[in-house]
């Protein structure tokens, strides 16, 4: 890895990949066996800061969003606060139904899930809060228990983690070890600007050349090797790689035209549609037993769709906390003109003017969540503006589906029996219902929606006011509508879209794990594309 300062001007390369993320990672690793390829990341690297991501640090590490985080903050158009990565930071393999539907092969599926895991993935171990979750999501009918697995089974299991146990958290970036250092370049805090094609005649726009600038404003280009096979690989993720294609003159014209974009490449109306995030509802739970920290080990899959999950003494400082409450602010004035005028900033106001009141430097929360599957609900992503730096206008539209609610409300009414049940008495005092633990919810300044005051009696009215983001946000660049099922730009040449802008739902409990799997997967088939063109080329 390298600063994007140290690249040539001009450079050129078999595959191009925009964004070191999840996906990337695994793709470029796997490319590199057998073809030149450089990474372009506008993020730093993990490495530079490693304990920064540990366990005990998770919380601060998601709130810290100074330019050097890895959390860039985006509000979106529904006032629920969001983060999007800078660099790379992955999670644990589902299998999924998503085989299937997405026509992937069953067996090299499993290949690239194993070859993730065999770097990243370790079997938690589990102590007290956590048997005492798990328990009680038994109790409360999340059935059969599955033991520890790394399968999508409806019940109760133990999933795995990227947190060693020493409470280190592993990364794709620890997929570049696969690489073949001969043929790979990693610039990183290079920003890529525009990728840009030839037209020829009646042919296809192709892609053959990318801008990046690195963080002394320095512009760089960089093209593909003269080859047939060669390409350009965008994995910006949900948010990035949509606008960028927009930038780059390919989506909606309508809206290109709107913004300036020249020249218009292709119209491409769907460039941005279908996004989706999966709406969270959380639950703190003051305990009266301190002591160990956990994260996500025990997950109820429920067969009405929502996913259970908790964690226990999770650090969080106030300092921190302030600070990411500011910088809503501070986002909300910059985009006020075109931000909707339904978000308010009343509660941040006030939660902010009761942290003066004097807390400890950092206090810890132990917490339940639901995550609804899919969703259903489905939103857009239009550009602010010409800089693919600032984030783009996204709405979400969550609930829109009374199918996405109905799975909340289900997911609610699980939580509440597992506070309630007899294996987890020990970690909740005595005497607080949950009612008293809905009530504290609603009056924590989680998103910037309306709050009604009948949400502690009605869970319905609960999860529209109290909605979050699992982070777990996708499309923008769907198969079948903006991709093909090879992930190549539906009408244009040598451009693929491989990252989680493609899915049409979230996959699995939670995603990287299949991120990371399509990375590699992808890139075993690109590999085998190239080998069999060359091979009938030296045959003819
Ligand atoms: C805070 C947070 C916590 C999460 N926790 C979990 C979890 O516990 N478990 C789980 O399974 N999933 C989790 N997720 C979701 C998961 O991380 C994402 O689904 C996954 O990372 C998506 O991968 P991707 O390759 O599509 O995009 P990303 O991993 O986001 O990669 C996109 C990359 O492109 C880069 N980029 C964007 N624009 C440009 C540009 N113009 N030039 C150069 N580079 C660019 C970005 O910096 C980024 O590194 C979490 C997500 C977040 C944000």
């Amino acid at each position: 890895m390298k600063d994007a300062t140290l690249a040539p001007l001009y450079s050129s390369f078999d595959y191009i990949l925009i964004g070191g993320g999840t996906s990337e990672c695994a793709l470029a690793a796997t490319l590199s066996q057998n073809a030149r390829v450089l990474v372009l990341e506008r993020g730093g690297s993990p490495y530079d800061n490693p304990t920064a991501s540990d366990l005990g640090n998770f919380a601060n590490a998601l709130f810290k969003i100074t330019p050097n985080s890895w959390s860039q903050l985006f509000i979106s158009e529904d006032g629920v606060y969001n983060t999007q990565h800078t660099s790379t930071c992955p999670r644990w393999r589902l299998g999924n139904d998503y085989v299937e539907e997405a026509e992937w092969v069953r067996e090299e599926v499993e290949a690239a899930y194993e070859w993730v895991e065999k770097k990243l993935v370790f079997e938690p171990r589990v102590m007290g809060w956590q048997t005492a979750f798990k328990d009680g999501l038994l109790e409360a009918g999340v059935n059969p228990y599955n033991g520890f697995t790394y399968d999508h089974i409806y019940g109760t299991k133990i999933g795995g983690t990227i947190f060693d146990n020493a409470g280190h958290r592993h990364t794709a970036a620890n997929l570049l070890e696969y690489a073949n250092p001969d043929n790979i370049v990693v610039y990183l805090h290079a920003s890529v600007q525009k990728i840009l094609f030839t037209k020829t005649g009646r042919l296809a726009p192709k892609a053959y050349e990318v801008i990046f600038h690195d963080r002394n404003g320095v512009l760089h280009k960089v093209e593909l090797a003269n080859d047939t096979m060669n390409e350009v690989i965008l994995s910006a993720g949900a948010l990035g790689s949509p606008q960028l294609l927009m930038l780059s003159g390919v989506g909606p014209m309508a809206h290109l035209a709107a913004h300036g974009v020249k020249p218009v490449v292709i119209d491409h109306p769907m460039v941005g549609q279908g996004m989706g995030d999966n709406p969270m509802s959380t639950i703190f739970i003051p305990s009266p037993m301190p002591g160990e920290k956990s994260l996500v080990q025990a997950v109820g899959i429920t067969k009405f769709d929502s996913y259970i999950e908790g964690g226990n003494n999770v650090t969080l400082s106030f300092d921190l906390t302030r600070r990411f409450f500011d910088g809503v602010l501070h986002v909300l004035n910059e985009t006020s003109r075109t931000t909707s005028s339904q978000i308010l900033t009343q509660p941040i106001v006030g939660f902010l003017k009761s942290l003066d009141g004097g807390f400890k430097d950092m206090t810890t929360v132990n917490v339940m969540v639901q995550k609804v599957a899919g969703p259903v609900s489905r939103g857009y992503l239009e550009l602010r503006n010409m800089n693919p730096e600032d984030n783009p206008s996204v709405t979400f539209n969550y609930y829109q589906e009374p199918e996405d609610l109905n799975k909340c409300i289900e997911g609610l009414k699980t939580i509440i029996k597992v506070i309630d049940s007899k294996a987890f008495s020990k970690y909740k005092y005595p005497g607080v219902t949950a009612r008293v633990l809905l009530n504290f919810m609603l009056g924590l300044p989680t998103n910037l929606r309306p709050r009604h005051v009948t949400s502690v009696f009605n869970l319905k009215q609960f999860c529209i006011d109290t909605v979050m983001t699992m982070w777990h946000y996708h499309g923008g660049c769907q198969v079948g509508k903006v991709v093909d099922k090879n992930y190549k730009v539906i009408g244009i040449d040598a451009l693929r879209v491989i990252d989680g802008s493609t899915f049409l739902k979230s996959p699995g409990t939670n995603p990287q794990a299949t991120v990371m799997m399509l990375g590699r997967y992808m890139g075993q088939k690109i590999l085998k594309e190239r080998a069999a063109f060359f091979k009938n080329q030296e045959e003819a």
